[in-house]
């Protein structure tokens, strides 16, 4: 029996052109030698809205296939720092170097025109919200949810848009007969998974994700969060992944940063800042999750 993952290779094959396939074998040479650069690679990013509240001084690199968590209190700053990330706000300073698909040069991506900003946005990234509300759109149908990704990229043939739905939701875990059905009907943990499908249908590089499994069941929770973990495996997908949860974040994440008061106070392998904490606020983050 074929899996979803193949059954996704060979639907989007249909779509190309022999001389894409030509093009693609370039892309994956092109994509091991950046496995040796990163993806992103932040400077210096600061977004304050008064002392301590927001962002300030922000520096690290992200590498492909790398998940990144983002982790602290609350009010610590990750929500700014992940929308500035996610170009969702303009940081006050900073810079943020993204080697965009297909080219040897990394962008600063806000000096990019907000029309460049966009084609990234759209073509490379996604982002996964806490709420699915804020991530889908709730009255028209699952399968229009995919879809209309794909549209928005160019892909215009209902046939192939429809089986890329179906082929997704079957990868999300969703029985494809649901395609045709409204959001409104499905369960929270399905919506997210949803809100997942509609990210990755178009094969995006890098996501950004806040709090993916926050307000779900444990039972639910645990589905997700496998889920996440083998997608972000088999489409080498870098992540910046903000949560609260550190369990959430000892599963996901290859590297954490933690956040106090808008800065970066400690940064490193995550099982060795989880079990070897340096700075005393992550010592007193991981004990007071270890204290019953
Ligand atoms: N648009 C804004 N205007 C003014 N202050 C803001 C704005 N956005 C965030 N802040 C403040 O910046 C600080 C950091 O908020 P932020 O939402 O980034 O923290 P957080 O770590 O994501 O918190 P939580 O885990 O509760 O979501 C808070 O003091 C918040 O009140």
């Amino acid at each position: 029996m074929v899996n979803s993952q193949e059954n996704l290779a060979v639907s989007g094959q249909v779509e190309r052109s022999p001389s894409d396939v030509i093009d693609e074998s370039r892309v994956v040479e092109k994509n091991q030698r950046f496995y040796e650069t990163p993806l992103l690679d932040v400077q210096g990013l600061t977004q304050l809205y008064g002392p301590g509240k927001g962002c300030a001084n922000i520096n690290f690199d992200l590498y492909p296939g790398e998940v990144l968590g983002i982790v602290g209190e609350s009010g610590s700053g990750k929500s700014t720092l992940l929308n500035c990330l996610s170009g969702r706000c303009a940081p006050q300073q900073g810079q943020m170097l993204y080697r965009p698909q297909n080219s040897d040069h990394p962008v600063d991506f806000y000096q990019l025109s907000e029309a460049s900003q966009r084609r990234l946005m759209r073509e490379e990234w996604g982002s996964v919200h806490q709420n699915p509300r804020d991530g889908i759109r709730m009255q028209v149908s699952a399968g229009a949810n995919i879809g209309e990704r794909l549209m928005g990229m160019g892909q215009r043939h209902y046939g192939n848009i429809r089986a890329r739905g179906q082929d997704w939701l079957r990868a999300v875990e969703i029985d494809p007969e649901r395609i045709d059905d409204l959001p409104t009907t499905f369960s929270g943990g399905m919506q997210q998974r949803l809100q997942i499908a509609r990210n990755l249908v178009t094969s995006p590089r890098l996501i950004f994700m806040d709090e993916p499994t926050g307000g779900l069941d444990v039972s639910v929770q645990a589905r997700l969060l496998d889920l996440l973990r083998r997608l972000v495996v088999q489409m080498h997908l870098s992540v910046v992944l903000v949560t609260h949860d550190l369990a959430v974040a000892r599963l996901l994440a290859h590297r954490l940063v933690v956040m106090k008061q808008s800065e970066i106070v400690e940064q490193g392998i995550t099982d060795q800042v989880l079990d070897d904490p340096q700075h005393p606020y992550t010592q007193l983050l991981v004990s007071s999750v270890l204290t019953p």
